[in-house]
């Protein structure tokens, strides 16, 4: 169907998911920025674009509601995997995703009269690598670095889930803090290509409370990268174990990695709407 878009989301953080194959207009910067308004559009975290992929069962371009390109989304791929188990792209619980930042292995392990409710995604390796990630620090990785912003200097903890994290690790989480500083670390020349930041406050060994700022997003309620993130460098840290939940306002998701840094991330996700973007809008998107 010509322009059709599902909305859903995993624990708030929501997604548009759409089909290169049926949208009959181009999806530049301004018609993103605009589907993705509250006001002017449907709104929304971001949208995901189903494309073909020569290397995966499916390829995925992610898009921030800014009009940038993502390269990984953990909510944005178990939403995506969602919406190919609900609308019989795949026959099978288990398939692969390309996406920039890799390719993923996704499960549907839940599901309710044929609609997928849980995935788990293999989300690939947590990179630690400074000019992997990137990040303009000396250092080999940029752990415990301090990060000077104009009134404030942060250590920071940075970190590659196939898109760039930067962990703040922090006694007291403070939503005004997250939503003054973000956008200033998300834009700070340390990191060439922006960064996504969390500030994460270690629980027990086997929980952490997370808030995201999010690169061309901006505040959200989960972040599932985000929550790899946290978890890899609390884990690398020695303060949590390998198996462990990650609490964010929008809900918990459960993460595990392995020896060798391949993380894994297991949560709910819920389908919103779904319906067909009116010509009007169309009209305003070309
Ligand atoms: N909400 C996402 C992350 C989306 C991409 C991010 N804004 C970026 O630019 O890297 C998630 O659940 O991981």
């Amino acid at each position: 169907m010509q322009n059709f878009f599902v909305k859903s989301h995993g624990l708030g953080n929501d997604y548009i998911v759409l089909n290169q194959n049926e949208i009959g207009f181009e999806l530049n910067e301004n018609a993103i920025q605009k589907i993705c308004d509250v006001h002017f559009g449907i709104g929304s975290d971001g949208i995901l674009l189903k494309v073909p992929s020569f290397n995966a069962n499916f390829g995925l371009r992610i898009l921030n509601p800014d009009g940038s390109e993502a390269e990984k989304s953990g909510n944005g791929l178990r939403i995506f995997a969602k919406y190919l188990f609900d609308y019989q792209f795949s026959k099978t619980r288990k398939f692969t995703i390309e996406t920039l930042g890799g390719l993923v292995q996704a499960e549907i392990i839940e599901e309710k009269n044929g609609k997928a409710t849980a995935v788990k995604v293999d989300m690939g390796k947590a990179i630690f690598s400074s000019p992997d990630i990137p990040v303009n620090c000396p250092k080999e990785e940029c752990i415990d670095e301090i990060l000077h912003l104009e009134y404030k200097d942060y250590p920071v903890n940075c970190v590659s889930v196939g898109n760039p994290h930067c962990v703040i690790l922090t006694d007291n989480l403070d939503e005004k803090e997250v939503k003054t500083f973000g956008p200033q670390i998300e834009t700070d020349p340390f990191f060439p290509n922006r960064i996504n930041v969390q500030f994460a406050k270690v629980i027990s060994p086997t929980e952490v409370a997370a808030m995201i700022w999010e690169r061309g997003a901006g505040w959200t309620l989960a972040s599932g990268s985000s929550a790899c993130a946290v978890a890899a460098v609390t884990i690398k840290k020695g303060l949590v174990q390998r198996n462990l939940t990650i609490k964010m306002p929008g809900g918990d998701l459960k993460i595990e990695a392995d020896e060798n840094w391949n993380m894994r991330m297991t949560g709910k996700v819920s389908e919103i709407a779904s319906g067909v973007l009116s010509r009007e809008l169309v009209s305003e998107l070309t």
